[in-house]
């Protein structure tokens, strides 16, 4: 029997470094069967969308178009990858009050068309602005995803991989909280084949110190990341679209979850066609814990100075 295919529409709000590397890589991947491009810059959503449809004749059969927020109604998945990036020596929070101040209208205008899909916000700070999505668009939290610390857990896993000169889709480890500074490793739960792995202390420090500041090193060398997120961006949406059920990294809002609640953080999550279908429990060490509690503390102070 013939496999029926289901027509999947994924939008892309924000065609910048990570919106527009999102949508190639989606292309290259066959993932979805339309794809579209929306910026307030319109001839930047345009002149992309022209670009990779010239590349159609060498890929599948994707439609691809620059269009508006009408187009949102048929919209399986909502990108969010608008509004300003770091600059050298910026943190993700600097970010906030420009970024925030975009959502309202970002949301607003997503709701007008679309009140059944799925939210999927990559701006930073990505954990506060995945919040400000949820209180702003009444959606239910299932169907409003951070991209989180995906993008962080696999830059642990490389450098794990590297250390350890395993490949790193062999190796299980995870960064949990904040998508930022206060972001926090769960050595414990590292493994390959289920065998946990050891490491010096030195080795502990630099391959975390690496992680953790790899957005600020990449930023540095070349004004921007958007390889790896939008891979992660990928992930997620695949996981959805097919529903999956992988445990992914996202950022999903938390209650009563090893003392947090009414706070988004990336924490090991099954996403599923219904979006965030269950957050898995996490026993985290009395370190871990006031750690994780603290990047929860971190992002409620900010979220309080927000009118939400
Ligand atoms: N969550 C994660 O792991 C990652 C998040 N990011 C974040 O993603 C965001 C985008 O980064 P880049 O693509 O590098 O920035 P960029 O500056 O290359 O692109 C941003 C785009 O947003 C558009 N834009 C601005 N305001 C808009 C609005 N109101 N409506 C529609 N479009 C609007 C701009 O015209 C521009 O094309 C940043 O906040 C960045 O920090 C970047 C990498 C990883
Ligand atoms: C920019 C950013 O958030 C990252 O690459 O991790």
């Amino acid at each position: 029997m013939k496999t029926q295919l289901r027509s999947s529409r994924v939008v892309i709000i924000g065609t910048g470094a990570v919106g527009s590397t999102t949508a190639y890589t989606l292309l290259l991947r066959e993932r979805v069967s339309e794809l579209v491009l929306i910026d307030a810059n319109k001839d930047k959503a345009l002149g992309e969308a022209l670009d990779m449809n010239h590349g159609l004749p060498f890929t599948g059969g994707v439609k691809l178009w620059a269009g508006d927020y009408s187009d949102c109604a048929d919209a399986d998945i909502i990108v969010i990858a608008a509004g300003a990036s770091q600059r050298p020596g910026e943190t993700r929070i600097d970010l906030l009050k420009r970024n925030a101040g975009i959502f309202d209208s970002i949301i607003q205008n997503i709701v007008k068309y679309n009140d059944h899909g799925i939210i999927l916000v990559a701006t930073n700070p990505v954990d506060i602005l995945t919040y400000v999505s949820l209180k702003k668009s009444g959606f239910p939290s299932n169907r409003v995803i951070g991209s989180g610390t995906l993008l962080d857990s696999a830059r642990f896993r490389y450098l794990i991989g590297q250390n350890k000169g395993i490949n790193p889709r062999s190796i299980h480890a995870h960064i949990v909280g904040e998508h930022g500074d206060s972001e926090l490793p769960l050595w414990s739960l590292a493994n390959v084949a289920g065998i946990g792995l050891e490491f010096s202390d030195q080795d502990r420090e630099d391959i975390f110190d690496s992680t953790k500041n790899a957005a600020y090193e990449i930023i540095n060398a070349k004004g921007a990341t958007s390889y790896a997120i939008a891979l992660a961006l990928d992930r997620i949406i695949v996981s959805i679209l097919q529903d999956e059920g992988s445990v992914l990294n996202v950022s999903t809002l938390l209650n009563d979850y090893n003392g947090v609640s009414d706070v988004y953080l990336g924490v090991p999550s099954i996403v599923d066609r219904t979006g965030v279908r269950q957050v898995l429990d996490l026993e985290l060490s009395d370190q871990e814990l006031i750690q994780f509690q603290n990047s929860a503390n971190k992002l409620k102070s900010e979220i309080a100075n927000l009118e939400l």
